[in-house]
């Protein structure tokens, strides 16, 4: 994305994530061969490629749901050779699903502030009593948790069950989650599958609002070129678990080994 005078937004900065050299076999299938990449803080990063590419195994891979035979993950300058789910979350990594993966019952507002019960430091005891710093700090999330809630503009579906609510808003409660972990890296699966186009642009704007508002780092896997193309500040292109391109949406668009592997040209 750029500035109104066509220069890179002054808002990315430093590399906050990098992925140096990954390799992920599932027994003999290769999902992902000695990848490396970065992501910048405050940039909108896309990892697109064609069916199979081995992108959702990356997100995995970086939210430490898989851990990679080979390579390594730098997070806020901290190596490791493989990430646990606990220290992805706990160190600000949140991540939204392919498929929607909610409470169904439960109403957006809870889904929402489950998310935030990675917050809650008081203890168990003085949250079964109700009582002073369980109360204090209850009110102080919620809070926090009605602010996500008036910046997806959901205010009018807070009190109903998930499972009764179009497909569009599920994915804007689940976003809605992500965001309340405050999350340094949000990765998103897919944000727009099976949406329609007025639910993809209000998802869009979501994305880029997210990005500038909360200043929040955004990697995201997305099939729908034109929102790559117009969301994204630089494109990593895999194909059968290898990088082959990487750049911004201009220099991805013409490379030709990205035309190839859409084409499903042989190689
Ligand atoms: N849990 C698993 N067990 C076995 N093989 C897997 C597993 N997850 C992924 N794979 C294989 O790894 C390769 C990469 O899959 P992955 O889902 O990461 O690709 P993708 O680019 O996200 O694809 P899509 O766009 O279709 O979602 C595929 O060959 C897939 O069949």
């Amino acid at each position: 994305m750029r500035a109104p005078d066509g220069s890179p937004k002054a808002r990315i900065g430093d590399v906050l994530l990098a992925v140096e050299d990954v390799s992920l076999a599932f027994g003999g299938v290769k999902a992902i061969s000695g990848v490396s990449f970065d992501i910048r803080q405050g940039e909108i990063r896309a990892i697109i490629g064609p069916n199979g590419a081995g992108k959702t195994s990356m997100l995995n891979v970086i939210n430490g749901f898989y851990h990679p035979q080979q390579g390594r993950i730098t997070f806020k300058g901290r190596t490791r050779s493989r990430m646990r789910p606990y220290e992805a979350a706990s160190g600000g990594i949140a991540r939204t699903f392919q498929n929607v993966a909610l409470f169904r019952g439960m109403s957006a507002l809870d889904n929402i502030m489950a998310g935030r019960t990675l917050k809650m430091h008081v203890n168990f005891f003085w949250q079964v009593f109700r009582h002073g710093p369980a109360v204090r700090e209850e009110v102080e999330h919620r809070r926090f948790v009605e602010e996500i809630i008036d910046f997806l503009k959901i205010q009018d579906i807070r009190r109903t069950p998930v499972g009764r609510l179009p497909y569009g808003l599920q994915k804007r409660v689940e976003l809605g989650r992500a965001l309340a972990m405050e999350p340094e890296l949000l990765l998103l699966d897919e944000p727009m599958a099976g949406m329609n186009l007025e639910e993809k642009e209000d998802m869009s704007r979501f994305i880029l609002d997210v990005n500038e508002y909360y200043g929040t780092t955004i990697a995201l896997i997305e099939h729908d070129m034109g929102v790559v193309m117009d969301l994204s500040d630089r494109v990593v292109v895999l194909d059968h678990g290898i990088k082959i391109a990487d750049g911004t949406p201009d220099e991805v668009k013409r490379n030709q080994a990205v035309i190839d592997a859409y084409l499903g040209v042989a190689h």
